[in-house]
């Protein structure tokens, strides 16, 4: 018998022209996560509601009215309890997308059905729905005839042998042929006519991922107490078919399980998509230390699958994050906040490196003070405490170096970074420097109770901690963008600290021997400190002029200092001048290759304008990256160290190439390392119509010009930053590889230059890059071949006289003699005079004739010789890819030279211009 409340449940969503429900025995299909999919079978009679039904679309109202569902969760748990008659099938391991899982009741109207609709094997059944739903996150079946369970249970129990016998009479059977491991449900009833159909057999595309969308569950808007439930549309065919006749979330959004289930499903999402993101693109020290830098072990728990399925009481993850964290050394217990994290990365952390300046900073006092206050009568009782206030200051950053930081410090073991707590603090206490800090902090001064406050001596251990001093200078100058200034600072630092060291030295000797006692000690007057450090000073950098000693015991001391000034100081300079001169390597380095370059030209004697541009492409390249080569500099360093710079670099034009739009990380990746960027000045050809194509070019930063028309001069296109182009005749979309229009740089541009290997190496598992750029392809032919039949058809079409004269094409021909005439004016031009000069005027004026230009190898292609489309008289088809090249500007043609074909940062080959 069917429970009550599971009748005004759907008689009430009949009011609100929801499908309804008859009151027949069929299966319910409960949902227990997003995108459950239904099975099912009804008798006849139901489906006449169903058919009855005007709309039958894609998407189920499920009903969760709250009436209905207090009803529903009353009967879920009494008849569970009653009846005890669940299906529990195997759990689903989840993939977060995959329609998992499902409850199936079962209900019997014996009155007018005594078919049993469904029985499951004894040994998957469970007590109570709760068990069912916590155990296991597949789907059960349950016989919501509570009425009928000891005979539901003895129908069932037999059915199994039924099924085997007579399949086609209401037995039930469970298959687990579905793609994503869920075992289906198919019920097959009795004869069609009845009303039974399989689910399997109804749904063309079962089992076919492909067509299955992933489902999803909506929240009700607004009071609205529906969910609505997307489902696949195969599914959705055997729903329309009156297989189905019951859907219905067994999740309400009030249920506590259904925000836990919703955290569940964001948490796998967001855990998936990290694993994805690790699996491309494993992470390097530096970046994985970056990412887990504010990281704790609280953090990775989160990623972890265990943390996933333990039910998460409401607002425990505040509480976790919230909570202190206890921690122990040297048995010691210190309730520290959670502000400090497990493990500090000490190459990446902040937060260590403000303590490591701490550090040094407390370092740095006690190496200047102790000497300077035990030397020179500076600590009286008058400033005692302000001496100890600073000195306990500086001891308790050593403590809380100990204690809080250091033992935090990540370190390295095989290879791995170690990012266990306990692991660090083993390893910390295990160390050298742990002894080391301990010894730091030795408290001799304790012997202040013995000896009084005047020996601040007693505090040299603290001197100890140098190591930290020099850690903190070392990040220092990896991190700082100055790093050479700082260096520089770093040692005029040291020099001056050994001033300060010898004139405490001159200052305690002099007051030993007494101020003033002989002309070599200080005599006493002026203040004292810089006085002696004026005397230190010109003693140890050799500069003479100080009084001589008077004794051998000063004599000593004079030697001494002499010693020092000549080792030390001799390092101390040449470090400084290191640093001096790194800062300006680069530019040493770039004017060196200038010039080296201009010697060049000039031996070469090349033409003026060329060398100007060779200049100018010089000094653009230089003031945009304060580089050559930038190929250079990255060759240095690992392919994956490389790839992620070039990323870095170049990720903001390759994100806006649509092209690359859609493409995942790894493709990107493996492209970004064969993009190689080319400058173009201002006039150079990019490409020229008819070229062959060997490269596809994407603008960086500039714009270029596709040009073509009648006069071969009309822009036909401006394409910017992130545009790309030449690749019609790359992909031989035509069926041709020529270039089919001019492309210019009418700026300052720079285009990643992809060849056509590396291209086709890139794209080739790709195919939706390989489809959109013939798409684009083929659309941009279709273009340029209606314009040339538009073109055509006015007869318009004539070469341009400037195009013409500019394009060159190998002369394989014979070698002519020079006519006779034409020599006569040559001899004549080379001899001075008169007659000579006026022959070279115009040609001097002009500058179109380069006297380098070798007629042997290149000649013009006459306005006669064009063709009437302007295209070069040989046609393409007849040039050689080797032989073939353009002079690009009026400044090729002087020079006489083959022009380059790039000129790439580092490696100005050569000059399209
Ligand atoms: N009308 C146009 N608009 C934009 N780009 C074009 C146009 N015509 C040609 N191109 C591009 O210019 C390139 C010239 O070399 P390709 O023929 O290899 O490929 C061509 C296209 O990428």
């Amino acid at each position: 018998m069917v429970p009550m409340n599971f009748f005004r449940g759907f008689s009430k969503s009949f009011e609100e022209n929801k499908y309804r429900m008859s009151a027949h025995p069929k299966v319910e299909v409960w949902l227990n996560s997003p995108g459950s999919f239904i099975t099912g079978e009804v008798p006849d009679e139901s489906m006449d509601v169903w058919r009855d039904e005007p709309e039958m679309s894609g998407q189920t109202w499920l009903d969760t009215s709250e009436e209905t569902k207090k009803d529903r969760d009353m009967t879920s748990t009494s008849s569970m309890s009653s009846s005890g008659q669940f299906l529990q099938l195997p759990s689903v391991p989840g993939p977060i997308n995959t329609p998992s899982i499902a409850s199936f009741r079962s209900h019997e109207d014996a009155g007018e059905h005594s078919l049993p609709s469904f029985s499951p094997p004894p040994s998957l059944r469970v007590t109570s729905l709760e068990e069912q739903f916590y155990n296991n996150p597949a789907f059960s079946i349950q016989d919501f005839d509570k009425d009928d369970d000891m005979e539901s249970f003895d129908r069932s129990s037999t059915s199994e042998t039924h099924t085997a016998a007579n399949n086609s009479h209401g037995s039930t059977t469970i298959t687990s042929r579905h793609l994503l491991n869920i075992p289906t449900l198919v019920q097959s009833g009795g004869p069609r006519h009845h009303g039974a159909m399989s689910v399997a057999s109804s749904c063309p595309s079962w089992g076919d991922e492909s067509c299955v969308p992933p489902p999803r569950l909506d929240e009700p808007a607004g009071d609205e107490p529906w969910y609505r439930l997307d489902l696949p549309p195969s599914r959705l065919s055997s729903i329309s078919d009156g297989s189905v006749w019951s859907v219905r979330p067994y999740l309400s959004k009030d249920h506590p399980a259904f925000g836990r289930l919703k955290t569940l499903f964001e948490r796998l999402t967001e855990r998936t998509r990290q694993a994805k993101d690790q699996i491309i693109q494993p992470p390097t020290p530096s970046t994985s230390a970056a990412s887990l830098d504010s990281d704790n072990q609280e953090d990775r728990q989160h990623l972890s699958f265990s943390s996933l399925t333990k039910p998460l009481p409401a607002g425990s993850q505040q509480e976790e994050e919230a909570e202190p964290r206890v921690i122990s050394l040297l048995k010691w217990q210190f309730r520290v906040p959670q502000i400090i994290p497990t493990t500090l990365d000490p190459l990446e952390s902040r937060l260590y490196m403000t303590w490591l300046v701490m550090v040094a900073a407390a370092f740095t006092y006690n190496a200047w003070t102790i000497f300077l206050r035990q030397s020179f009568p500076f600590q009286t009782p008058t400033n005692y405490p302000v001496w100890l206030f600073f000195d306990y200051l500086c001891d308790l950053i050593y403590i809380l170096d100990i204690v809080v930081f250091r033992h935090r410090v990540r370190f390295i073991e095989k290879g791995d970074m170690v990012y266990d707590g306990k692991k660090t603090r083993q390893h910390y206490i295990k160390s050298r420097d742990f002894k080391l800090d301990l010894a730091s902090l030795l408290p001799l001064d304790l012997l202040y109770l013995q000896v009084g406050l005047n020996f601040p001596i007693l505090r040299v251990p603290r001197l100890l901690k140098i190591r930290v001093f020099w850690e903190f200078t070392d990040r220092a100058e990896s991190v700082l963008k100055s790093a050479n200034i700082f260096r520089i600072v770093k040692t005029t630092g040291y020099m001056l600290y050994m001033i300060h060291l010898d004139a405490c030295m001159y200052y305690k000797v002099s007051d030993f021997q007494g101020l003033g006692s002989s002309r070599w000690v200080y005599s006493g007057s002026g203040n004292s400190y810089i006085r002696c450090y004026y005397w230190a000073t010109r003693t140890l950098l050799s500069i003479g002029g100080i009084p001589s000693p008077t004794n051998d015991f000063e004599y000593l001391i004079m030697l001494c200092n002499w010693l020092l000034g000549v080792f030390v100081f001799a390092m101390i300079i040449a470090q400084i001048r290191d640093a001096i001169g790194t800062a300006n390597k680069a530019k040493a380095e770039f004017r060196r290759r200038m010039d080296s370059v201009v010697t060049y030209m000039t031996r070469f004697n090349i033409p003026k304008p060329v060398q100007d541009r060779v200049r100018q492409w010089y000094t653009y390249t230089w003031s945009k990256a304060r580089m050559l080569d930038e190929m250079e500099l990255l060759n240095q360093l690992p392919v994956k160290m490389r790839t992620d710079l070039a990323i870095q670099v170049h990720m903001g034009t390759l994100s806006k190439v649509k092209l690359f739009q859609d493409c995942d990380r790894q493709f990107l990746r493996d492209l970004v390392l064969k993009l190689k960027p080319v400058l173009y000045l201002p006039g150079d050809v990019v490409c020229r119509k008819g070229e062959i194509g060997r490269e596809m070019y994407i603008v960086n930063e500039g714009s270029v010009q596709v040009v073509g028309g009648n006069s071969g001069r009309t822009v036909l296109a401006t394409l910017n930053v992130g545009s790309y182009f030449g690749e019609i005749s790359l992909l031989a979309v035509g069926g041709g590889n020529r270039r089919t229009a001019d492309v210019v740089s009418p700026g300052f541009t720079t285009l990643f230059v992809l060849d056509k290997k590396d291209l086709s190496e890139s794209i080739k598992d790709y195919p939706q890059v390989q489809e959109v750029l013939k798409h684009k392809a083929k659309k941009l032919l279709k273009k340029s071949a209606k314009r040339d039949a538009v073109e055509d058809k006015k007869g318009t079409k004539q070469m341009s006289l400037v195009q013409d004269a500019l394009v060159l094409v190998p002369n394989d021909e014979p070698r002519q003699d020079t006519p006779k005439l034409f020599q006569t004016v040559v001899q004549v031009a080379r001899q001075k005079g008169l007659a000579s000069k006026l022959l070279r005027y115009p040609r001097k004026r002009k500058g179109k004739v380069s006297p380098g230009l070798s007629k042997d190898v290149w000649t013009t292609t006459s306005s006669s010789t064009g063709s009437k489309s302007g295209k070069p008289s040989v046609s393409p088809a007849d040039i050689s890819d080797d032989d073939y090249s353009t002079a690009q500007s009026e400044d090729d043609f002087e020079s006489g030279q083959k022009p380059d074909k790039h000129k790439a940062f580092g490696h100005p080959q050569g000059n399209n211009s």
